[in-house]
């Protein structure tokens, strides 16, 4: 099994390039199958959750083709970052645990498959490290719109001879059911209006993308999103926005080694929050346009205090890497947890690098050390395996990381990048 192995000590500097938002591209790529022809997607990052939901849509029929014409089919994959999908040729409407139970985004096609062939049997997800993650809100959103659903054999089975535009307030805030009921709802008959949506920028990213297929949206990015239904949609155009998340992870990294980086291709007016507590860390920042310049002067950087919420509050997918940024830190800095009740299976892994944090409930209390040390970790997830990278980064030694095919879900060349910047990294096995 491949492995990290990061030697730590090397302040970061230079520029690096941010790729297409995983969040962004993989609900994205689910709405391809709304339209009556060919979606092209550009900025799309290369990552091992595109390619399985990419191997989704082969199993349902769709014709996928990457850059210049490789296909996705029985495995075989191409690297590219624009990927085509042609819905036309979908002959499926069920998929299948084998693939949904490898990546919980697969359940993003059921409003789709719903909304343009009236019926869609989708595999439960299930859990995952993070928490038990349920679908009851997606299923709710699609019942308002008129949708007979099950649940039967470890499948969501949905019938709708055409799903009808009605008004439906989410119980909670969540990115995915917004997400699913919002593509069900551009072809349901009427308009739909849903309130309490999630406003994240991926949100506003599948709108736009929507859109560019003959949607017609409005309030993507507000807790408010209005939806009149159109009988088809057509096939068009979307380039994928910048991820936030990979930015902020690589700032956090910078900032962690007191370095100065330029992440070039992002996007900051989509991470106020992440951009706040770096300052508030003693990070200077400069934005200019899609560049963000963070110079941290070679200082260490001071503890934060954050709590997660939905955007535009401070989001959970970075909890990890200020967490790591906390275990070096000036400080003692308090972190609390609110979207996903398991998101601390980093902790143990940090301890074992010499991190001082105590954890009771959904608060970690980080209590800064002058100086980790490296030793062999395993990564849990996507993110807690990003801050144990982060961590090795300043930790005395060698920091081996185990179970990285976590981290291949959802960043892009990640060593490749941070060698760019000069820290030494490398891939082995
Ligand atoms: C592919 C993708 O975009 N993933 C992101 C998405 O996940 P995802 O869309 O799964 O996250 P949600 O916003 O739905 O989850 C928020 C909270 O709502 C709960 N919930 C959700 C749905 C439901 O039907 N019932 C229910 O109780 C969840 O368990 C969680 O506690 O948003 C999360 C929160 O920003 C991010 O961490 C993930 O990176
Ligand atoms: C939790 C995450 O993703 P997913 O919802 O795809 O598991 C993440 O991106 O940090």
């Amino acid at each position: 099994m491949q492995k990290i192995v990061v030697e730590g000590g090397q302040p970061l500097q230079g520029e690096v390039l941010i790729s297409g938002a995983k969040n962004a591209v993989l609900p994205i790529l689910c709405a391809t199958l709304l339209a009556d022809g060919p979606v092209e997607i550009s900025n799309v990052p290369h990552l091992h959750d595109v390619v399985t939901t990419a191997k989704l849509l082969a199993e349902l029929g769709a014709g996928i083709t990457i850059d210049e014409g490789t296909l996705i089919v029985d495995g075989k994959t191409g690297k590219g970052s624009g990927i085509t999908v042609d819905p036309t040729t979908v002959h499926s409407q069920v998929a299948s645990y084998e693939l949904v139970k490898t990546m919980r985004a697969s359940v993003l096609v059921l409003g789709p498959l719903l909304a343009k062939y009236g019926t869609a049997e989708v595999s439960l997800p299930g859990g995952c490290a993070i928490g038990s993650r349920p679908v009851d809100l997606h299923i709710k959103g699609l019942q308002a719109l008129g949708a007979q659903i099950t649940v039967e054999d470890g499948f969501i089975k949905a019938h709708a001879k055409r799903l009808k535009g009605a008004r439906h307030v989410f119980d909670i805030v969540s990115v995915g059911a917004t997400e699913n009921v919002l593509m069900a709802a551009t072809l349901a008959e009427g308009t739909t209006v849903l309130e309490n949506t999630a406003m994240e920028p991926e949100i506003v990213d599948l709108a736009e993308c929507l859109k560019a297929m003959g949607a017609r949206i409005e309030g993507a990015g507000s807790n408010r999103i209005v939806i009149h239904g159109v009988e088809r949609l057509h096939g068009g155009k979307h380039q994928v926005v910048p991820d936030r998340i990979e930015t902020g992870t690589f700032l956090v990294a910078a900032a962690m080694t007191g370095g100065r980086i330029t992440v070039r291709r992002a996007r900051p007016d989509t991470m106020d929050a992440v951009l706040d507590k770096l300052k508030e860390a003693g990070a200077e920042l400069d934005c200019d346009g899609d560049r963000i310049t963070l110079d941290m002067g070679g200082r260490r950087p001071r503890a934060v205090n954050l709590t997660t919420a939905p955007h535009p509050a401070f989001p959970t997918d970075m909890q990890a890497q200020f967490m790591a940024m906390n275990c070096i830190a000036d400080g003692v800095g308090v972190i609390n947890e609110t979207i996903f009740e398991n998101r601390f299976m980093h902790v143990n892994e940090l301890l074992r690098l010499g991190a001082d944090i105590r954890v009771d409930g959904h608060t970690a209390v980080v209590r800064g050390v002058p100086k980790l040390s490296g030793a062999p970790v395993m990564a849990t997830d996507l993110r807690a395996s990003a801050s144990l990278i982060l961590a090795g980064l300043v930790a005395s030694g060698e920091t081996v990381i185990d179970r990285i095919y976590h981290l291949d879900r959802g960043y892009e060349n990640i060593e490749e990048k941070l060698s760019g910047l000069g820290a030494r990294i490398k891939r082995i096995g």
